[in-house]
């Protein structure tokens, strides 16, 4: 649907390229399945495909990946500075945050003696980490809107 290789075509780069160091850029959208909900899966599909544009955009088609559902990956041989990764965070949610749909990502050097599944692996807990991070700072930055309401009734 989006036009990106997929997990085994992935995984064939991967093994393929174990003499050189690469790095893997895992991202997961956040809140897709609220948007999928509320506008329905065309708008949904749209957003995948925006995405996907997105990131080819910026990392190439030869190197942009859709593993399954909202997970894509890029693989780069550049490094990203704090700075530039709020940038890239901002250039890779493009046509996306209107919908209130944002990217976590998570990055990790695939070493030469390292297994691709180890790697993507590794990629995937730093992804992890990093939306549980921001979703616990906007739960901080607006407490009454994330704040549990008691039912009537407990006790
Ligand atoms: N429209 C559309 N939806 C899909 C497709 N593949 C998977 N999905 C939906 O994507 C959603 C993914 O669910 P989650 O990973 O929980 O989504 P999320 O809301 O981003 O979760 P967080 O990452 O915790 O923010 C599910 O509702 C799937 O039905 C697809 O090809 N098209």
């Amino acid at each position: 649907m989006t036009g990106l290789p997929n997990r085994k075509a992935l995984f064939k780069r991967l093994e393929k390229q174990r003499a050189d160091a690469i790095t893997i850029l895992y991202c997961d959208l956040d809140k897709f399945k609220a948007a999928n909900d509320q506008h329905g899966h065309v708008i949904g599909d749209k957003l995948l495909k925006q995405f996907a544009t997105n990131l080819q955009q910026k990392f190439g088609i030869e190197n942009s990946y859709r593993l399954g559902g909202d997970e894509f990956i890029a693989l780069y041989h550049l490094q990203f500075n704090e700075n530039e990764l709020i940038t890239l965070r901002q250039e890779l949610a493009m046509g996306l945050s209107e919908f209130k749909v944002g990217v976590s990502f998570g990055h990790h050097q695939l070493l030469p003696d390292e297994t691709p599944d180890h790697g993507l692996h590794e990629a995937d807990i730093m992804m992890y980490r990093d939306k549980t991070t921001r979703e616990e700072q906007t739960i901080r930055a607006f407490p009454k809107k994330y704040r549990k309401v008691p039912r009537e009734d407990s006790t």
